[in-house]
């Protein structure tokens, strides 16, 4: 079984302000949602609604079909993964793992495979990890969590790079064997990118974009050629990005229409697809339309 998320004009205040501002937003069951946005867009507060840490002070959050809010049935089949994890640190690795018991779904043999496979010392005293261990103990945590929506909010920092690529192929593991809504939510895009079937932009408390992640593919192009033919083809294109090597240049435009799309294959320039994470970077962009 899986999740579904629904929000509905919801707006999310600290103090006087707006975290969250009429946000409606559906995500559909069964698939991995990745949730984006520049520092202080809103990314934390929204999974920490759906999560219920937190009620929205206007609006509905839906799970499943039904309000969150103090709805303890919901809240057991559904985990949030904060960077660091939610620990004591006086409690040992073990101990840690051991509070997801209270979960009906938690998977103790699994989590323990993952300790071992994870290399992570089941007597070690949390305040003793290392920072990328730590955040393996929270991935852990939410893995064995079997919930039916697993959101982790940038669970990664601190790991290395081989421990983000494990970490990255068991979620995905876990996704084939056994149908749950995942939400990721990351600054390292292209790292991610491939892993995801939906976007979400968030941008100042609002969303900017929802697609799904081909949608994204599809809105620009990144042109390989001669340095003369790309810049003879870019002209009049808006330019996200370019890079040169020798006589090679290669330009990530955002628009390319059918015609120029010919011109630039006659000219013997290669066409590619742009990587969410530059689009991105256009997209919120402070110098970007209406900002
Ligand atoms: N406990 C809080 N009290 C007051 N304001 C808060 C609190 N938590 C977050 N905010 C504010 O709400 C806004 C959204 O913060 P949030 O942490 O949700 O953003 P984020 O997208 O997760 O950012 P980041 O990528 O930097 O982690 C920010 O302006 C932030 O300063």
């Amino acid at each position: 079984m899986s999740f579904s998320v629904s929000l509905r004009d919801v707006t999310l205040k600290y103090r006087d302000s707006e975290a969250l501002s009429n946000v409606n937003l559906e995500l559909e069951a069964g698939k991995i949602h990745g949730l984006l946005g520049r520092n202080g867009a809103g990314k934390t507060t929204l999974l920490s609604l759906l999560a219920a840490f937190r009620k929205p002070t206007a609006g509905t959050v839906l799970v499943n079909g039904g309000p969150i809010w103090e709805n303890a049935e919901i809240v057991s089949r559904v985990a949030l993964i904060r960077e660091g994890g939610d620990f004591d640190d006086s409690d040992t690795v073990k101990s840690s793992i051991e509070t997801g018991e209270i979960r009906p779904s938690f998977d103790r043999d699994y989590a323990l495979k993952l300790a071992d496979k994870f290399e992570l010392p089941l007597n070690k005293k949390v305040r003793s990890l290392s920072r990328g261990k730590r955040s393996v103990l929270a991935a852990i945590c939410g893995l064995a969590a079997r919930a039916e929506l697993a959101m982790f909010d940038e669970v990664h920092l601190g790991m290395d790079a081989p421990t983000r690529d494990a970490f990255y192929k068991e979620l995905l593991a876990d996704y084939m064997d056994r149908e749950h809504t995942i939400v990721l939510s990351t600054h390292l895009i292209d790292e991610v990118a491939n892993y995801l079937e939906e976007v979400v932009i968030l941008d100042r408390g609002s969303v900017l974009r929802h697609e799904p992640v081909e949608a994204f593919q599809r809105m620009g192009a990144t042109l390989t050629g001669p340095a003369d033919a790309v810049d003879a083809v870019a002209v009049g294109l808006e330019v996200l990005a370019e890079q040169r090597l020798g006589g090679t240049k290669s330009a990530t435009v955002t628009v390319l229409d059918a015609p120029t799309r010919e011109r630039a294959a006659a000219s013997g320039i290669e066409i590619g697809p742009v990587g969410l994470q530059d689009l991105f970077i256009h997209l919120t962009s402070p110098e970007r339309d209406g900002a």
